[in-house]
């Protein structure tokens, strides 16, 4: 028998709400059983697209009270801490292809209140993970290029994902491992087997109308 898998947690991005109606879509997917809500900050030269800042971190932060996961993808994250601890995220990952000084950004993350996290491009190598296990409260795995919303899975990512987990048990079972980027209900019973604790998921979410049940459908229910 193989181990018993765990409950994960679902996090819709937003990336891929109506931002017509942004405060009512993030109602909906809270009713529906979401346990965070990732936010999507891109900056266009980290990744070629641009999204939300702050602000609008600010006014989701006013409709909803489920922890916000906050994804930096840009090149200058430092500038961006104390501006989204203000906004009320709960958690703040950076790249680490993006950062020169991991360890004190880390640092400055936690000291202004949230817990900092490390997000990883799908070929970043795991060895760039060695020194900064003590230092995070999760990692994200990127299991598409990031930038955009509705790609498809990087088949590969899943292997490295159960790597991961078997690392993560050896050396820090406290950290969360995140995966994000074309998550869907198909595969996420693979990534629930490999090992991730979170799914962020933005089309699989928010493309279907019954969002109670595209949660309860990743959360591996029915
Ligand atoms: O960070 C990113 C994209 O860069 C992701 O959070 C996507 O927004 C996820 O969207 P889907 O692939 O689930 O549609």
């Amino acid at each position: 028998m193989g181990q018993p898998v765990k409950p994960v947690k679902v996090a819709p991005s937003l990336l891929a709400a109506d931002f017509t109606r942004l405060g009512e879509e993030v109602q909906e997917v809270e009713r529906a059983g979401a346990d965070l809500l990732h936010f999507d900050v891109m900056d266009g030269v980290f990744v070629p697209n641009l999204s939300f800042g702050p602000v609008v971190c600010q006014a989701v932060r006013r409709v909803s009270a489920l922890p916000l996961d906050v994804h930096l993808m840009v090149t200058k994250p430092e500038v961006l801490i104390e501006p989204f601890a203000k906004a009320g995220a709960h958690r703040l990952s950076v790249h680490v292809e993006a950062v020169t000084h991991l360890h004190r950004v880390l640092a400055q993350i936690r000291e202004a209140g949230m817990v900092p996290g490390v997000a990883l491009n799908p070929l970043t190598p795991l060895a760039s993970l060695d020194e900064v296990w003590p230092f995070v409260g999760f990692i994200l795995l990127m299991t598409v290029n990031p930038g955009f919303g509705g790609q498809s899975l990087i088949p590969e990512t899943v292997g490295k994902l159960g790597r991961l987990a078997r690392i993560r048990e050896q050396v820090a079972p406290h950290v969360e491992l995140v995966v994000d980027g074309g998550v869907t209900v198909d595969n996420a019973p693979a990534l629930r087997q490999a090992g991730a604790d979170v799914l962020v998921a933005g089309t699989a979410v928010f493309a279907e109308a019954d969002r109670q049940r595209a949660i309860s459908l990743l959360k591996g229910g029915s």
